[in-house]
This record gives structure tokens, sequence and C-alpha cells, in this order.
């Protein structure tokens, strides 16, 4: 395996940014599919676009691939306006969920296609298909044809063809998604080893949050065309900036305070005691009742009625370790506590 310097894939030097969307707007008919969207993707850092189904990540995406022209707004790639650029204009590399690997093609053909509608010269060119191919650790196969290949060899090629023209910015949409579970987890670490060895700037379009977390510098929330929170994975995760974000990144427990604040906590950091007197010096003491058990080995989780200090009953899910699976049963009275750092504020939506 060669390590190849940054500096060929680096985005461009006084570039504030590798591309940014400048309140766009993308209306299918009378349907807002991206809503005023104001994003700046960093260069050289790896962006994910986070959100559940229907949320407009893909649209983003082919927005700034120059697939989709914005209704309203404008796109910057490397500080240069490219809103009515074509796509083979935009100097992106983009890999999609369907590899879309020429078939007739040897893999180094298909890696090297880009280059050539580039015109880059035969000598250039296969320096630099070695090197893509290299990088995904498939040059040993550069004389095979796709269909000879497994998907997450075939998926590895994508991904060569993608980088071998030195991208501006490479898009990825949701293209570990149709990998085998093991396959997709060991593809997260490789890709990111590839966009830190090349210094590449990254857009990832996910629904999945593991993904998210796992990879990215910088970490897009979407609800409904709209960004809900932009950040360090680690910051998001820990202080989501209100309840959809929260239920996205998976807090099972939303109350109000007396106050009218709401606060989230995640399962695991509800701690369930059998007495009123063990949780007192907690921030939050509830008591609750339990509604239902579900034993899962690792943990049992318990489901819990109570009600929240505005005094509203709430449905509340604790999850707790190395407890005797039997220990609980529906109608048992316990109380429910987190300290106060695990109290989560949460804004409006
Ligand atoms: N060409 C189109 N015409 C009409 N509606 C569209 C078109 N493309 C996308 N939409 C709608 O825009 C919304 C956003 O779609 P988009 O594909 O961006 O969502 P997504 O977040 O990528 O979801 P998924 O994860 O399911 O791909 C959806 O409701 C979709 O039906």
């Amino acid at each position: 395996m060669t390590t190849t310097s940054p500096a060929p894939f680096a985005a461009e030097t006084g570039s504030p940014a590798a591309a940014e969307f400048r309140e766009v707007t993308q209306r299918f008919g009378d349907f807002t599919a991206v809503d005023r969207m104001d994003l700046t993707i960093g260069a050289g850092q790896f962006t994910t676009l986070l959100g559940p189904s229907g949320c407009g990540k893909t649209t983003s995406l082919r927005m700034l691939a120059g697939y989709t022209r914005p209704t309203e707004g404008r796109i910057l790639i490397n500080g240069q306006d490219a809103t009515t650029l074509p796509p083979e204009k935009r100097g992106l590399g983009m890999v999609f969920q369907s590899y879309a690997l020429f078939p007739h093609m040897t893999v180094a053909e298909n890696v090297g296609y880009g280059l050539k509608l580039r015109k880059v010269g035969r000598v250039d060119r296969e320096a630099q298909v070695t090197e893509a191919l290299e990088m995904v650790g498939l040059a040993h196969l550069a004389r095979r044809k796709p269909r000879s290949l497994s998907g997450g060899q075939q998926q590895r090629v994508a991904l060569a063809r993608a980088i071998a023209i030195r991208p501006t910015v490479l898009l990825l949409d949701e293209p570990l998604s149709n990998l085998d579970a093991r396959l997709r987890v060991q593809m997260r670490s490789e890709i990111r080893r590839i966009q830190s060895e090349t210094g590449l700037s990254v857009v990832l379009v996910t629904h999945d949050q593991d993904e998210a977390l796992e990879m990215s510098d910088d970490m897009v929330v979407m609800k409904s065309g709209q960004i809900m929170q932009q950040g360090h994975p680690a910051d998001v995760f820990s202080a989501p900036a209100n309840r959809f974000v929260a239920d996205f990144l998976g807090y099972e427990n939303f109350l109000t305070t007396s106050q009218g604040i709401t606060l989230a906590i995640r399962p695991e950091h509800l701690q369930v005691q059998d007495t009123e007197t063990d949780a007192v010096d907690e921030a939050l003491n509830l008591r609750a009742t339990v509604t239902d058990v579900a034993y899962r080995g690792v943990d049992t989780l318990l489901m819990l009625r109570a009600r929240d200090p505005s005094g509203e009953e709430v449905d509340l899910l604790a999850e707790t370790r190395g407890e005797d699976p039997g220990r609980y049963t529906p109608g048992d009275n316990l109380t429910a506590s987190a300290p106060r750092h695990r109290l989560v504020q949460l804004g409006d939506d």
C-alpha cells in the first residue's frame, strides 16, 4: 500500500470552503424538498448529511453534483459560483448506492474512464489508475471484469474511479447500503482511511446514525429540507439541539420541568432503584411503575410510566446492565433517576 501525499488531492489553497450552499431551495411542484439551506462543506473535512428518508439529503447532493438545478439560491464550489455549471465541469467524484460500473470494461478501464474523458495522457492515466486501485487495495484485480468481483470489491472499484480524477469534493450517496453488515463496518473505516490519507473533502449521505457518528468530522442533521443541527458528531450526540435530533440519535426519554423546559435523557443514563431514598441526591428523581420488561442478553429494557416534574404522565425507557433480568416485573414501583450532567436541555424544533 503506497501512501499518497495529500497535496494533489487537497482543495485549492485560499478557498474558504470546499463547497457552499447559499439560501438554496429546491421545489418539485408545490413540494419543497430543500428549504433555504445554508451549508458550508469544509475543505479536507468528512461531512455527513444525516436524516430520515425524504428529508432532502439526496436532493442536496444532486444539486451539489449538478444533476438538479436549485429553484433558488447559489452553490459555490471552491469559492466559485457553480450554480449553473453542468456536472462534468464541477470536478466532483460521485459514488452511488448502485456501483454503476461499465460491465464490458476491465477494472482498470473503469477506474481510468473519467481520466480518459478529461484527456489525461496514457502514462499519467495509468499511474493515477494504479494509485487509486492501490488505495482501495485492488491493484491485483486491475485486469478483471466487474462481474467477476464481489459486491464489496465492486464498491471499491467505484470508489477508486471517483478518487482517480482527484475530485474537489467526493460525493457518496448511501454507498454502503447494499453491502452486508460486516463489510459495511469494514468499508466505513477504509473510506475514512482513504479520506485522511488523501485529504479529500467528502460529503456522505446516510440515514444511518452509526455510520455518521463513526465517519464524520462534521455531521449535518436534516429534517424536511432544513438543517436541524451541524457540528462534530461528539458534540451533536452529547448536546442535541432539539427533540428531533435527540430522537433521531436514540434519546428515548423526554420530560418537561415545572418551568416548561424540555429535557432529554438516554435510556442507558436513566438509573432505577427500588426505593425512593436511594436516589435523593440525583437531579432527576421520579417514582415510576414498570409497564414492560424486555430481556436482550447484554441488557434489560424497562418500560416505565411516571409523572414528570410538570405533572404530565410520561413513558420512559431505562436500559439496565448487569441486573438480574427477573428482578423487575410489570406493576413494580421504583425510582427512576439521573444525575444533572445526564439531563440534556432541548430547544425548539
Ligand atoms: N424529481 C422529484 N420530483 C418530485 N419529488 C421529488 C423528486 N426528487 C425528490 N423528491 C421528493 O423530495 C423529498 C426529498 O427527497 P430526497 O431523495 O432528497 O430525500 P432523502 O433524504 O435522500 O431520502 P432517502 O434516504 O429516502 O433517499 C422526498 O419527499 C422526495 O419524494
